[in-house]
Order: C-alpha cells, then sequence, then structure tokens
C-alpha cells in the first residue's frame, strides 16, 4: 500500500509543540535528558517506576512548583502531554503535605481516566488503590477513610458539591483537562470559584486551592476568569511525536485509517501498538471486524496482531482490558473514540492514526433534540491525540487529514454547556443552591436554552411553579440525587405509584448502558429469531424487561447472552446499575412493588418523565413529535417497526439521513388525560377521552 504521507521514514516535517506562549506566565524550563532508546520501559519494578518518575519532566522542577502552589491559591498550569502533570503533581502536593489532614481531589472528564490515573498513582506510591489512592466514579467508589488522593470525574465532584458546596473534604482541588470544558468541568469552575471566596471569608474554615490543568487551553481565558490566576508554564517534554499529514484531502476517514493501520503494521515491529482513534462504536466495530477479515488473508504481511475496542458504552472491565499487555511478539491495535484522548498511557502505543473526526453531543433547540453528530475535531484534540504516542518512547501521529485541513480546524473545542440541553445542569445547580441565570461561568450559554431547561423541569414537577426565582420542590431534590438525565429520575420517582418499581429499576439499567445487543457477523436471520421469543407487542421497553428478567434468571448469563446474541458484559453492567440504583430508591424510603405481567403501569410510569417524547401517527404513516411537530418513523431496530400504533412513546430521537425515533412503546391516548393532564390538549388522538 502506498503512503498516503509521502515517506514515512522521518523525512516529512517534524511539526512540535503546539503550545501559544501565554502572554503573562510563570515560565520554568525544563532540559530533559533525551534517554529514549525507542524501546518502552518496564515499569514493574519499583525501582524502575522511580527511576521513570524522576525522568518526568515536571519531577525536575517539583520544589518550583510546589513553591508557586503554595504561594498563590489558583495556580493555572500548562504543560506538554505526557509531561507528568497528572500523575506527579498530586503526589507531590501529598508528599509536601500542603493538604494538611485532607484530601486533594483531582478531576478528570472521562471515568477511564479517573480509574487508570489512579491505580498508576498509587503503583507509584506503593498502596492499593482505595488506600491512600483512590477513585470515584459513576456507579463506583474506590475510596475510604484513608483516602487522601481523589481521583474522579467531574460528574462525581459535582455530586459531591451538592451535598457541600463548599467542598470541605478537600484542600486542594485539581481540574485537569480543563480544555475539555464539559458541561460538569465548567460548572466546578464556578463552584470552586465560589466556594474558595467563601472559605477565604470565613476564618475557621481551611483555605482552598484550585490548580486548573491542560496541555492545551486557552489560558489567558481562563486567567481572567479566576481573577488573572498565575499561569504556570511548564516548558519541555520527555518523548517527541513526529507528526505526519495526509498528503491531500480524503474521501472516506476510515478507509484512509485502515490503510494506514496495515502500512504500520507492514513496516514497525511487533512491540509497537497502535491507538486508533474514530468516532462511535459502530464505526468502531465494524473497522474491528474489517480488520479480523484482512488479518486472515495469507496476503496479509506483518506480526499477529489483536483487534481491542474502547468506547464509552463498553463495560467499565472491558474497557479496562486494552491497557492489558499482549503477548511478547503480537501487535495490540486499539480502536477508540475519544475516551483515550486525554490523561490515558496506554503502554506500548506507539503509534497514533488520527481520522480528524468525533461524534460530539449537541443541542437542537428547534426540535428540543440532544443529538450526536459527527464532525471535524478542533486543533486542541488533535494534539491531544497525539499526546497519547510518546508516553514510554519517541512516537509518531498519522493524520488522515491535511496540514491545511489541521489549520482550518477550530483551535479549541466549543464547551459543551453552549451545545447541549441545559435540563440536568439547571437541577444539579439548584440543587447546590445556584441560581442557574446569575451563576458565574467561564461561558455562559444562552439565556433562552436556561429558560427552556428551567421549563422542562417545572413541566416535570421538579421546579415549583409559583416561586418568583427558581426553586427545587421537594420532588426536584430527590430528582438531583440520581446520577440520570432528570426525565428518566422522575420515571423512577413516580414508579412506586404505578406499582412498578422493579421494573422501571430494570429498564432505566439497561437503557443507561445504551445498547445489550450485539451485531456481529451473524446472520440477520439467526439474530431475529433469537430476539423474537422477548420482543412484546407493546414495544421496545417492555422487550428490554423480558430481556433483563430472563438474563437475571440465568445461572449461566454469559453462555446464555451468546446464545441469544446478547451483550453480556453490557447486561453485567446494567445489573451493577440496578443495584445502585436501588440503593438510592431505598435510602429514599421508595416502595419496591412489582406489576407482574401488567406491563400498562411500566410504560405509565415512563410516560410521567417522558411525556414530552410522544408521537402521533399521521395520514401519511410517518410520526408527528407532539412537543417539537417533527416529522419522524420508527426505527428499524425497534420493536415496533412495521407496527403502526396511532401513539407512542420514545427515549431517543436519532438523525442520520433520516429521523427516527428509537426504543419506541405503544401508549393508549387515554393515559395522556390520566397521566399529564395539563399537557394533553396537544395531543389529537386524545381529544375524544
Ligand atoms: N498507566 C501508566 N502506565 C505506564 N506509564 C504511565 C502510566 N501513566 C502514566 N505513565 C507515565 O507517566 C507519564 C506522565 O503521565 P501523566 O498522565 O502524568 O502526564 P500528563 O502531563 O498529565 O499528560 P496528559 O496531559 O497527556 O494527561 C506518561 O507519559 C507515562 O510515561
Amino acid at each position: 500500500m502506498e503512503s498516503k504521507y509521502g515517506n514515512l521514514n522521518g523525512k516529512l516535517p517534524n511539526i512540535n509543540s503546539p503550545m501559544k506562549r501565554p502572554s503573562s506566565e510563570i515560565t520554568i524550563n525544563i532540559h530533559t535528558k533525551k534517554f529514549n532508546d525507542g524501546k518502552s520501559q518496564d515499569t514493574s519494578n519499583s525501582v524502575q517506576l522511580l527511576e521513570q518518575r524522576k525522568s518526568l519532566p515536571v519531577y525536575k522542577v517539583r520544589k518550583r512548583i510546589l513553591e508557586e502552589i503554595n504561594k498563590h491559591a489558583t495556580l493555572i498550569v500548562i504543560g506538554e502531554t505526557g509531561s507528568g502533570k497528572t500523575t506527579q503533581i498530586p503526589h507531590f502536593i501529598h508528599n509536601a503535605q500542603l493538604a494538611g489532614n485532607m484530601m486533594i481531589g483531582i478531576t478528570q472528564p472521562r471515568r477511564v481516566a479517573a480509574v487508570t490515573i489512579a491505580q498508576r498513582v498509587a503503583q507509584e506510591m506503593h498502596c492499593t488503590v482505595g488506600g491512600t489512592v483512590g477513585y470515584c466514579v459513576r456507579f463506583e467508589d474506590s475510596t475510604s477513610p484513608a483516602t487522601k488522593l481523589k481521583f474522579m470525574t467531574d460528574g462525581m465532584l459535582l455530586r459531591e458539591a451538592m451535598l457541600d458546596e463548599h467542598l470541605k473534604s478537600y484542600n486542594v482541588i485539581i481540574l485537569d483537562e480543563a480544555h475539555e470544558r464539559t458541561v460538569n468541568t465548567d460548572i466546578l469552575f464556578g463552584i470552586v470559584k465560589k466556594a474558595q471566596v467563601y472559605r477565604a471569608e470565613h476564618r475557621s474554615l481551611a483555605p482552598l486551592k484550585v490548580i486548573v490543568m491542560s496541555a492545551t487551553m486557552d489560558v489567558d481565558h481562563f486567567s481572567n476568569y479566576f481573577n488573572k490566576a498565575p499561569i504556570l508554564y511548564l516548558e519541555g517534554r520527555q518523548y517527541t511525536v513526529d507528526i505526519y499529514h495526509a498528503l491531500k484531502p480524503q474521501d472516506d476517514y476510515c478507509f484512509a485509517c485502515l490503510v494506514t493501520i496495515f502500512q504500520i503494521h507492514k513496516e514497525a515491529p511487533a512491540s509497537e501498538d497502535i491507538l486508533v482513534f474514530l468516532t462511535g462504536q459502530e464505526e468502531i466495530e465494524s473497522m474491528c471486524s474489517t480488520i479480523r477479515a484482512i488479518l486472515k488473508d495469507p496476503q496479509c504481511k506483518g506480526p499477529p496482531m489483536k483487534v481491542c475496542v474502547l468506547y464509552a458504552t463498553l463495560n467499565p472491565n472491558k474497557q479496562l482490558e486494552v491497557f492489558n499487555a499482549t503477548a511478547a511478539g503480537t501487535r495490540k491495535v486499539i480502536l477508540s473514540t475519544n475516551i483515550a484522548e486525554t490523561s490515558v498511557t496506554i503502554s506500548g502505543v506507539k503509534h497514533v492514526v488520527d481520522s480528524g473526526m468525533v461524534k460530539a453531543r449537541f443541542y437542537k433547540p428547534s426540535t428540543g433534540l440532544n443529538m450526536l453528530r459527527v464532525q471535524s475535531i478542533s486543533q486542541a484534540q488533535a494534539w491531544q491525540r497525539a499526546g497519547r504516542a510518546g508516553r514510554q518512547s519517541n512516537g509518531a501521529c498519522y493524520r488522515v487529514y491535511t496540514k491545511l485541513e489541521f489549520d482550518g480546524m477550530m483551535k479549541n473545542t466549543v464547551p459543551e454547556i453552549q451545545r447541549c440541553g441545559l435540563s440536568g445542569v439547571v437541577l444539579q445547580l439548584l440543587a447546590i443552591g445556584i441560581d442557574p441565570v446569575e451563576f458565574d461561568l467561564l461561558d455562559k450559554p444562552q439565556l433562552g436554552s436556561i429558560i427552556e431547561a428551567i421549563n422542562l423541569l417545572q413541566q416535570l414537577g421538579a421546579i415549583d411553579k409559583n416561586a418568583e426565582t427558581p426553586i427545587l420542590t421537594d420532588l426536584g431534590k430527590k430528582m438531583a440525587q440520581f446520577p440520570l438525565d432528570p426525565r428518566f429520575a422522575k420515571v423512577i420517582l413516580s414508579a412506586s405509584d404505578f406499582d412498578c418499581l422493579e421494573e422501571v429499576l430494570s429498564v432505566v439499567a439497561v437503557l443507561s448502558v445504551d445498547t445489550i445487543y450485539v451485531s456481529g457477523n451473524s446472520s440477520k436471520e439467526a439474530v431475529t429469531e433469537a430476539r423474537r421469543k422477548f420482543m412484546s407487542p407493546t414495544g421496545d421497553i417492555i422487550t428490554y424487561l423480558n430481556i433483563y428478567r430472563c438474563y437475571s434468571n440465568t445461572k449461566n448469563r454469559k453462555k446464555w447472552c451468546f446464545e441469544n446474541y446478547l451483550n453480556f458484559w453490557n447486561l453485567e453492567y446494567a445489573h451493577e446499575v440496578r443495584t445502585q440504583l436501588k440503593d438510592l430508591c431505598q435510602s429514599n424510603n421508595m416502595r419496591f412493588s412489582s406489576s407482574g405481567s401488567n406491563h400498562s403501569k411500566v410504560i405509565m410510569a415512563f410516560l410521567t418523565g417522558l411525556f414530552m417524547n410522544t408521537a402521533e401517527l399521521q395520514q401519511n404513516k410517518q410520526y408527528i413529535t407532539v412537543a417539537t411537530r417533527q416529522l419522524t418513523s420508527i426505527h428499524p431496530s425497534s420493536a415496533m417497526f412495521g407496527s403502526l400504533p396511532p401513539c407512542v412513546l420514545y427515549t431517543e430521537m436519532v438523525q442520520t439521513n433520516k429521523c427516527y425515533l428509537r426504543c419506541v412503546s405503544q401508549i393508549d391516548p387515554g393515559w395522556l388525560v390520566q397521566i399529564i393532564p395539563n399537557y394533553a390538549h396537544l395531543y389529537t388522538s386524545s381529544r375524544n377521552f
């Protein structure tokens, strides 16, 4: 295969550091000895581990870093990917006892990063995870009273802020990968800023130190927001990453990635693993099958190859499998979404193949939809992706887009808060006691989006309709405790009224793991036949319930899932999620009951939270959504596909080449009057009731 990049043997220009020098900063120059000989270092014993730590750029300047942290209440830290910010700075602060008896909280936008970094730091500190070093991610808490370094997702710290807005368990909070601008991190910026002021004014409380870190951020913007906080600029990198751009634009980024993988496979030693950035599960699974098929071709040259996948909806235990080493002489190829883009180190990865694309969440106010769209990444993301190579030795990044295309990319990612629906955010802010309209955010969303979210929460009964400023009702306070979209929290909280909490918990748990189906290479007929026995004529909610019930009553679950083309790992995860949700229901003294075979009650409970997600059949056999008057159809994957009930409830609307409803269930128009009397007039089909 001819290279799209020209000669890959180092003759292309090496485009170096992405970092823009900020206007005002403290610069620490780090001259790192390059001891790399092209081989990854073995970190299995503690002497080597210490040696490796010592060789990291930030280690050499730890005293200066600590001095700056000591001097300032807030510090913005910018340093190259792989320089050691995430693993070392918390470690230094702990050793220097800057946090006193309290904790150092370190947030990450993604769970896989929080878990693996905690594991790494625990290894470096010779302790087990859950002791001095712990982590806390959604549905999993691995901390103890002994924990002093707590790695967590930004969402988990936000949940803690609901119980204590001044974050009194922490003396130091590090908000890592700030450039990602997730909604949760953006809210945390505001929360830590407020907590800091409060704690400074109340002398009985210890002051709160805040450190904001990234390799690729708009430092001046952050510094201004944090009252001109000083910027600590750590200059220097441990290993170099050569960047190669495609010589001309590629029509099909997946195909371009595939060609690149096999080109590297043909030329590079087996010990050099490859990390490929794609956009989503379907694309990844499909490329995984293609690669496996190509590998069977006797013409295919290169050492044995193990293909692994990594995406957010994959069972968390499965996600961690990509970090396992392969047998000597076998190359590992990891096909991942952007969840491996920041913070993570996957041992052995020396080559990164970057599609330049990402599936990003965005909100369409005209339709009220949160949708996923495949779009071009930002330059900050491209540099983060490149940074995944060159962590244990020099590496290379192959961008399947041209240098010109790279130059045309946005510098930074648009903050998620400006492109997603805000009902969850507003609920959380209100639960912390913050007015969402007044809240001091780094980049404010449009007022219209906040008001729209307030309206939805009022309709769900979470906000008091009569109060002058938005204030949570008792129901709203309970809803905020569930780590779910407010609509699903409402469904769970209504379930006892319909005597079906057991069933609702099972279905919500299944819905939180995305897909429980396996597509693979099996024949369509075999898959349809296996699934037929679970299918309910009422639609997908009860179909999911049937699957979950059979799964939980089965002894050999793995075998059963295999035989029924179901995703064992995701069902296992759903099972864990259900346990956690059940605990929350128990702590709210909810009544556990089962509706047995009365399925209508289950769908009615879903209607209490998802009444905005309903659609009516039109004469042309299409559906029109009631809330937003959008023409749409039932997705072919639904149990309802082919039947045309007059009125349906759906959990998700997706737009590909056409607009589709997913997870669809039939509803009786009479229920609308009964369950949502204030809303029922919108429905043509309910007018006869
Ligand atoms: N799980 C791990 N296994 C092996 N080495 C690791 C691991 N985690 C970190 N390292 C080593 O420590 C180095 C520093 O990692 P760290 O995450 O602290 O860097 P960083 O500056 O925060 O980078 P980034 O901005 O990309 O997150 C890595 O480049 C790698 O050499």
